[in-house]
């Protein structure tokens, strides 16, 4: 597999290696020794999957605290797929990075702990796949508000389609320090 790192120290694109035969093709989606000899050492707890029409948007989304890494990818689509940094005391706090992931492309998106993350769909819909390290608690799920001016994101959609509750999340700035997730180098 390959990995690519990204503009954001921890946040990298992994490409897996792909086995194409006459049948098809199968690739390894993770694998916890190979991850660990690239520095994600991490044991995952919940699998989810999404499906979005074009030009849906999910997100930005984190847990705090509480946090969860998260090891995404499509399976069917195409996605623009952001991780920002909202830990606070971070080198890189309010800074993002971007992949486009796909079915064709096979990559993997690595957003470490702390980050929120998002992405909006470019195809006609799109299959989201993603593992998380740690479990979904609802009392802890929170947004950023994913136009905020301030973070600038280059998102390839004006008017995507949100949940009411992406639609009032608050710009960075405006949310209460106590609820960011702590940078822990
Ligand atoms: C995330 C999650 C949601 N739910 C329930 C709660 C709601 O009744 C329903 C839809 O939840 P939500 O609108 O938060 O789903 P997404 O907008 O896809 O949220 C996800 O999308 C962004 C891109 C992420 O990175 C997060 O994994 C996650 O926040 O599923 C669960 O039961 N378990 C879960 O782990």
């Amino acid at each position: 597999m390959k990995v690519i790192e990204t503009r954001l120290p921890g946040v990298v694109v992994i490409e897996p290696k792909v086995f194409g035969d006459s049948r098809g093709f199968f690739y390894e989606s993770y694998n916890a020794d190979a991850y660990r000899e690239v520095g994600i050492d991490r044991i995952f707890v919940q699998s989810n999957v999404s499906r979005s029409s074009h030009g849906v948007l999910r997100g930005l989304h984190y847990q705090w605290p509480r946090p969860q890494g998260k090891l995404v990818s499509v399976l069917e689509g195409e996605v623009y797929d952001v991780a920002v940094d909202i830990r606070r005391g971070s080198p890189t706090f309010g800074q993002w990075a971007a992949a486009v992931l796909s079915a064709d492309n096979h990559r993997h998106f690595w957003i470490p702990e702390g980050f929120a993350h998002g992405f909006c769909v470019l195809s006609e819909s799109a299959i989201f796949s993603y593992q998380c390290t740690e479990v979904y608690l609802p009392a802890h799920d929170a947004g950023v508000l994913w136009n905020d001016a301030e973070l600038a994101i280059d998102w390839p959609l004006s008017v995507p389609l949100l949940s009411d509750k992406d639609r009032k999340a608050k710009a960075l700035a405006e949310i209460d320090p106590e609820r960011l997730p702590v940078y822990a180098p």
